[in-house]
């Protein structure tokens, strides 16, 4: 038994796999870390390793304490991966990004392969059937636009997501919403175009906390797994045990 856990910037989530069935999923804050991880062991005292990959700000001493129960694996770029990394600066690629780059070569072998992550930032990893890790791109996710949109004027509100009325805001709420939401998936639907339009053969994953929410306004149908990364997590580390 695995636990994989996945430190975004927003939030962390984890989940326990049985070979390549996930057992059970759980999502937490940074506080609440050394503790959902001893009640999670707690209930799955099989579990033989711990397997993480971090962007966000926990590093691998949060998790040496558990070295005493079981084995940690702290992903970093000096691991094995299932693909060729062609990044001009293959250091500073997140290492979430090489994890669902690992997963989809493994997933979804001989084709080209396009991973959208909706999370705090979107991200778009390209992954060629020739197993070449080419790159991608980096926006802000749902979240952050709207924060972004408070934080630096004077004048616009905070708001949560809604669905806009119409692609014409006609209100300062309906306009930001219009703004974010709409902003945010022709962005998406505007890359997918353009890669299938280059491409041909290729899968799309789309995954990330608003991976759901997205897969039902897409022009493009996509088929969505929220727990892509989790899984990729899981994949990649008994990739690197068979090497
Ligand atoms: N309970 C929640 N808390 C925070 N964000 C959430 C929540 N539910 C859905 N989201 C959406 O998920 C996105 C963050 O996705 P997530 O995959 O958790 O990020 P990360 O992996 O970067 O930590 C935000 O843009 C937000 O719209
Ligand atoms: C782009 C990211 C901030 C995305 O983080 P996330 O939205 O998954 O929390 C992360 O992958 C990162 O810190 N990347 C480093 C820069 C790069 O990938 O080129
Ligand atoms: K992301």
């Amino acid at each position: 038994m695995i636990l994989t856990i996945d430190v975004g910037n927003t939030r962390i989530k984890a989940a326990v796999f049985e070979e390549s069935t996930v057992l059970e999923n759980f999502v937490f804050e940074k506080n609440e870390l050394e503790e959902k991880i001893k009640k999670i062991l707690k209930k799955f005292s099989n579990c033989s390793d711990l397997v993480v990959a971090s962007v966000g700000k926990i590093e691998k001493e949060s998790f040496l304490a558990f070295e005493k129960e079981l084995n940690v694996h702290f992903f970093t770029h000096e691991d094995v991966f299932p693909f060729v990394n062609k990044y001009a600066t293959p250091k500073t690629l997140g290492i979430d990004r090489m994890i669902l780059a690992s997963g989809a070569t493994l997933q979804f072998p001989k084709q080209n392969r396009l991973v959208i992550d909706a999370g705090t930032c979107i991200t778009y990893d390209f992954i060629d059937e020739n197993d070449n890790y080419l790159g991608g791109a980096i926006s802000p996710g749902l979240r952050l636009r709207y924060e972004a949109l408070h934080n630096y004027t004077a004048k616009l509100p905070l708001l949560t997501f809604e669905t806009p009325e119409h692609y014409i805001g006609n209100s300062t709420k309906q306009a930001i919403h219009s703004g974010v939401v709409n902003g945010f998936v022709y962005e998406i639907d505007g890359f997918i175009d353009e890669y299938r339009a280059n491409f041909s053969n290729f899968i799309i994953i789309l995954t990330g906390g608003d991976a759901v929410f997205l897969a039902k306004r897409l022009k493009n149908t996509i088929f969505a797994n929220s727990n892509f990364l989790l899984e990729s997590l899981n994949q990649t580390f008994q990739y690197k045990n068979r090497q």
